[in-house]
């Protein structure tokens, strides 16, 4: 059902078109069979055989067609709309509070947008296939009804017996598909630990065969899972199909004693419940797929649901927009965070922070390891929303309906940013500003700019980071945040940045906040904040070391 309810939204609308031409290819497949049957009757009549026979080529040629655009449109409008989906859960991770996309995790964000969308596609021609077979069943034993109305209860007979004996195996097999989706997720984490480490796992024998005997185990649990799930659908084909071949014995042997029913209608029936085999066998077969598709598709919709957002529409024309470029002042009036800590335990709250920060100043956030910091810029970025207290522009909160053109004034290089090519953010490229970055961050001998893009990214990690701070000005943002940006750099180039680069985009009217744990560059701020135990003190800059806190005036 969960998977009927995702593609519900868009694949599975204004169904008539494809129920018709189901239907329709359903229906050319009676016409295989009544034409079959009826040369059953006509065996010793050659005009009326090469009739039959031409009946049967043209209704296969047009089953061929009816078939072949029915799977075409199917597979079209699913592919489609999984299409949508994958996009749709990145636009959702996008618009999603930072604290909630956390706690989904990168790792489950990409199983479920990859390998299991992966799933469900693979799982859509199948799919398409045991949806045209039911209706093929279905008009098939319309017709027997016409033969025989005692053979469609037998039939019917047969396989609700088949269905009670099967619908156990049924339950085992969905739960045991959950269990195995949760072994393979326990093994590729594994997996992923150790293709992350293998620098630390090749230097520590201990470390290398604690973590292969892990993973060996999770292997092990999931070939156990895997061996039941085969088991257990063994067992549900061979009942699946046993209670076939008893339909049919029961319309040959049981039609002709408990009925007075002709012996040419027995054989008759006899073909005509025959020629469900294929599509019983077709739907019994796919039932795997379905069930995998269907954990796929529960758990892509409980991610949805823990991201807890709606994609962002595109704005409506002419809806208001709140532009804050020109601002004087920003700041946190009482604004407060709290990381929840696993099970109850462990939190910890950044706040109540009353701040302003001045436009074209810099300043720097200092502290102890995990006095704060980086939440308190997070909160700053609009990131870690405000659980009390609000965020403040030219000393008026900023509405949650502006926090986007808030968020747009910041450009950021975190402690951990991923530096790509792409230059997805860039305003201009074409007017030498990139180049005079990369001088002045001395990377022109290394990176260059093609297109909208660095030429390369293969670099030291000091270099990275030079490369991400490009990066981030090419946005032409503002204000500039930096998470310890100097941290990998030589001492050489940590004085360049405090001494030169700094006062620079000071003279270009750049305001930058940035947290920092160089205290002999402490004097190049001109408002220094210390973060201690998440509440906040300013410390007396510039040139001060901030000995002692005052609190924020
Ligand atoms: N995602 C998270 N979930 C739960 N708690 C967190 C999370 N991130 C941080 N914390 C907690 O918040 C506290 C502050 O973390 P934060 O990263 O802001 O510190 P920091 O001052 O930047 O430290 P550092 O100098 O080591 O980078 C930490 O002590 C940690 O316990």
């Amino acid at each position: 059902m969960d998977l009927w309810r995702l593609l519900r939204r868009d694949a599975l609308r204004n169904l008539q078109p494809l129920m018709l031409l189901a239907v329709l290819a359903a229906a050319l497949n009676l016409a295989l069979l009544t034409s079959l049957n009826d040369a059953l009757l006509l065996l010793d009549d050659p005009n009326g055989l090469q009739r039959l026979l031409i009946i049967f080529l043209l209704s296969s040629f047009l089953w061929r067609l009816a078939q072949g655009w029915m799977m075409n449109a199917a597979s079209k409008r699913l592919q489609a709309a999984l299409a949508v989906l994958r996009v749709d859960l990145l636009r959702r991770a996008l618009a999603a509070d930072l604290p909630d996309s956390m706690a989904v995790g990168t790792s489950r964000l990409s199983q479920v947008a990859g390998p299991e969308l992966q799933l469900l596609a693979q799982a859509v021609p199948t799919l398409v296939i045991s949806f045209q077979s039911v209706a093929a069943i279905l008009l098939c034993l319309l017709y027997l009804a016409t033969l025989s109305q005692a053979a469609v209860l037998i039939v019917l007979g047969f396989l609700a017996v088949g269905g009670i004996l099967i619908g156990r195996s049924v339950i085992r097999l969905e739960t045991l598909s959950e269990t195995i989706h949760e072994a393979e997720g326990a093994l590729s984490e594994r997996s992923d630990h150790i293709l992350r480490t293998l620098r630390e796992c090749k230097l520590n024998r201990r470390r290398s065969a604690n973590a292969l005997a892990d993973a060996t185990a999770c292997a092990e649990a999931l070939r156990r899972e895997r061996h039941k799930f085969g088991a257990e659908y063994s067992h549900y084909f061979t009942v699946s199909e046993l209670t076939y071949y008893m339909a049919l014995a029961g319309i040959i042997f049981l039609l002709p004693a408990i009925t007075t029913t002709d012996v040419a209608t027995v054989v008759l029936a006899g073909h005509a419940a025959a020629f469900i085999a294929y599509p019983v066998i077709t739907i019994v077969a796919s039932y795997p797929s379905y069930i995998a598709a269907e954990t796929a598709a529960r758990s892509f919709l409980a991610v949805e649901a823990d991201l807890g957002a709606t994609p962002q529409l595109p704005r409506r024309k002419g809806a208001p927009t709140v532009d804050y470029t020109g601002f004087a002042t920003l700041g946190m009036d009482g604004a407060t965070f709290r990381h929840a800590g696993r099970d109850g335990s462990g939190s910890f709250t950044v706040g109540p922070v009353d701040l302003t920060v001045e436009r074209g100043s810099t300043v720097f956030i200092t502290g102890h390891n995990g006095a704060g910091k980086s939440t308190l810029v997070h909160m700053l970025l609009g990131l870690y929303p405000a659980q009390r207290g609000s965020l403040l522009v030219d000393g008026a909160p900023v509405p949650a309906d502006a926090l986007a053109s808030y968020r747009d004034l910041f450009a950021v290089v975190f402690s951990d940013s991923d530096i790509t090519r792409q230059l997805y953010g860039a305003v201009s490229l074409d007017d030498g500003f990139a180049e005079e970055l990369l001088d002045r961050l001395e990377m022109s001998d290394k990176v260059a700019i093609d297109g909208r893009a660095f030429t390369t990214v293969e670099l030291s990690q000091g270099q990275r980071k030079r490369l991400a701070l490009v990066a981030a000005l090419l946005e032409r943002k503002p204000v500039l945040v930096l998470d310890e940006w100097a941290a990998d750099q030589s001492p050489y180039f940590r004085r360049k940045f405090y001494r030169e680069i700094l006062p620079w985009l000071k003279a270009r009217g750049i305001t930058v906040i940035a947290v920092t744990h160089d205290d002999a560059y402490f004097d190049a701020a001109d408002v220094q904040l210390q973060v201690e135990r998440g509440g906040l003190r300013r410390a007396d800059a510039p040139g001060v070391p901030a000995p002692d806190l005052i609190p924020a005036p």
